[in-house]
């Protein structure tokens, strides 16, 4: 079997689908979490990106001990300086440098000439070696680019120090057999190749981007990039976890396997999911909800026989399980602490204490406390770090079928202010968010709101995903209650705390100097 190095982006090209922003404590979550799943290499953001960007990857270079972690830069100096500050503290620093090769982009985007670029290219790598022991060179757009031009740079770059070079569709244009043969030609035209690993990364835009990889290791990569549930830039990245499930399941086939501890995958996939706001649709191989379901008669009939009739996955493999465990509002701290941590959640005994607060309160409202219940109320209490802007303090809905729904909304702003607002909409929802609009005094513009059940009955916690703009920047917010209009007006603050933190960032960025 050959060993594939799984390279996972979710931090930082899954960070690149529209509208999702993490901020530091939802990253390090993510990080730790992909470290139980065993991922060989975490890239953890593009350090040059912004302060926030730097500091989420400094952290997590210093705390993941198990995994290797990489950032992003541009072949510039000043790129490579903060992304070694950033990473100079991790266990294994790695560098993940990357520049265009394809006409249309040196042409257009770089307006560089090809001998600049690879002057560029070079020169980037022999400047990252003077810090980091491992450096991966990615040609951008290499699936557009002109294949001898291609094992130029290539050659070049690995003559300069690279140990690692990545082969991206960057616009998810290539096809599984067109992909294979790139990788045929390089290895068949650039020298010393084979002292160097060759890795893949594809994107989704004609849906063949787990296909593309997998035709990539068919042809000597022995590194594949991709992402938890496939986010990503536009359609998004490879999914992960369908490669390291289709390398398992048919490793008859594929004679390649992952390090991936399987089991973790589920819960990976939930995390990413909700931390990111992005749901999976119903029938997402490996970890959408009916990725195990069988509906149809015959099947079921065929199942109950013989599992094996309709099934190539077990559910159990990728950690999928019923839930059996029973919290209620007679459980006391030890069984939540214990469950927090079978879930796989990190809190400190401050954390716990709190979480045991919203517990109780729901547990007397609700009979049984579900992990999906408990995952929701973690969430609020880990996750959300803008409490210093707006907070909700209270709200009230009128509505009747022949009356105009009215709202009134008490929040405290960061500064300890009371500020009340009451106004009308065309529904319940809407004259919440108007009122809500009128508070933060800047225009919001709604652009998705979603409502999901977190449990199942009648008393469960409804869970609203909100995306909206605000000042031009487009963000995500979630927000959890029994109630919905509380829910909404959750989400709806969530979302707009998070560009004023973005905003009170860059503000703080504009005063920081980065080194040249
Ligand atoms: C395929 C990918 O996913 S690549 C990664 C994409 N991710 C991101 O872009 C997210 C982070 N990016 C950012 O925050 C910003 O783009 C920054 C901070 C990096 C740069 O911001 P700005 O300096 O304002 O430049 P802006 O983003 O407008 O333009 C990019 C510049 O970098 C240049 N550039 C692009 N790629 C590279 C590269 N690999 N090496 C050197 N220069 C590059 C462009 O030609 C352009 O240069 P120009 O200003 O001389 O025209
Ligand atoms: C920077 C590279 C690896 C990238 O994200 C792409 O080309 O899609």
């Amino acid at each position: 079997m050959r060993k594939i190095n799984i390279f996972d982006t979710t931090l930082r090209d899954g960070e690149q689908s529209a509208g999702v922003n993490l901020n530091l404590q939802e990253k390090l979550e993510i990080a730790r979490q992909l470290e139980r799943l065993k991922v060989d290499i975490i890239e953890a953001g593009f350090p040059a990106a912004s302060k926030g960007d730097f500091q989420s990857v400094k952290q997590i270079a210093e705390t993941i001990k198990h995994s290797s972690v990489t950032g992003l830069s541009r072949s510039v100096q000043s790129d490579i300086d903060t992304a070694w500050e950033a990473l100079k503290g991790g266990a294994e620093p790695r560098l993940h440098l990357f520049i265009a090769t394809s006409p249309i982009h040196m042409a257009h985007k770089l307006r560089m000439t090809p001998e600049q670029v690879i002057e560029a290219a070079v020169s980037s790598v022999k400047y990252a070696k003077r810090y980091f022991p491992i450096v991966q060179w990615s040609a951008e757009d290499a699936c557009r680019s002109e294949l001898p031009f291609l094992a130029e740079i290539v050659a070049k770059v690995i003559e300069a120090g690279a140990s690692v070079i990545n082969i991206p569709d960057t616009v998810g244009y290539i096809t599984p057999k067109e992909y294979g043969e790139i990788f045929d030609f390089l290895r068949k035209n650039v020298p010393n190749i084979e002292k160097i690993s060759l890795s893949a990364h594809c994107h989704d835009d004609l849906g063949m981007a787990v296909a593309n990889s997998l035709a990539a290791i068919e042809h000597g990569a022995t590194q594949i990039e991709g992402t938890i549930n496939g986010i990503g830039e536009r359609a998004g990245n490879a999914a992960l976890e369908e490669i390291a499930v289709a390398l398992y399941i048919r490793k008859d086939y594929y004679k390649a396997e992952t390090g991936l501890n399987l089991q973790e995958i589920k819960r990976t996939s939930n995390l990413v999911s909700k931390l990111t706001g992005m749901t999976l649709p119903a029938n997402k191989a490996i970890v959408g909800k009916n990725a195990f379901a069988h509906e149809s008669g015959i099947h079921q009939d065929g199942v109950l026989k013989e599992k094996t009739t309709y099934e190539i996955i077990s559910p159990e493999l990728v950690g999928v399980q019923s839930n059996s465990m029973v919290l209620g509002k007679h459980s006391g701290r030890h069984a939540l602490r214990n469950r927090v941590v079978e879930l796989g959640y990190t809190l400190s005994e401050a954390e716990i204490n709190k979480l045991f607060v919203r517990f109780k309160e729901l547990a007397d409202k609700k009979k049984d406390i579900t992990d999906d219940d408990l995952v929701a109320l973690i969430f609020e209490e880990k996750f959300d770090l803008f409490k210093e802007f707006y907070q909700l303090s209270s709200i009230q809905v009128q509505y009747g079928t022949n009356q105009i729904p009215t709202a009134v909304v008490v929040l405290m702003d960061g500064q300890g202010n009371e500020i009340q607002e009451a106004a009308t909409g065309a529904g319940s929802v809407e004259s919440l968010y108007n009122t809500l609009e009128r508070c933060f005094k800047t225009e919001v513009k709604l652009l998705d709101y979603r409502i999901e059940s977190v449990s199942g009955g009648r008393d469960a916690l409804a869970q609203v995903f909100v995306k909206v703009r605000v000042n031009e920047m487009e963000t995500s917010g979630r927000g959890t209650a029994q109630d919905v209009l509380e829910a909404s007006a959750k989400a709806y603050i969530n979302a707009v705390n998070r560009v004023f933190m973005i905003e009170k960032m860059r503000e703080e960025n504009q005063k920081v100097v980065i080194k040249n």
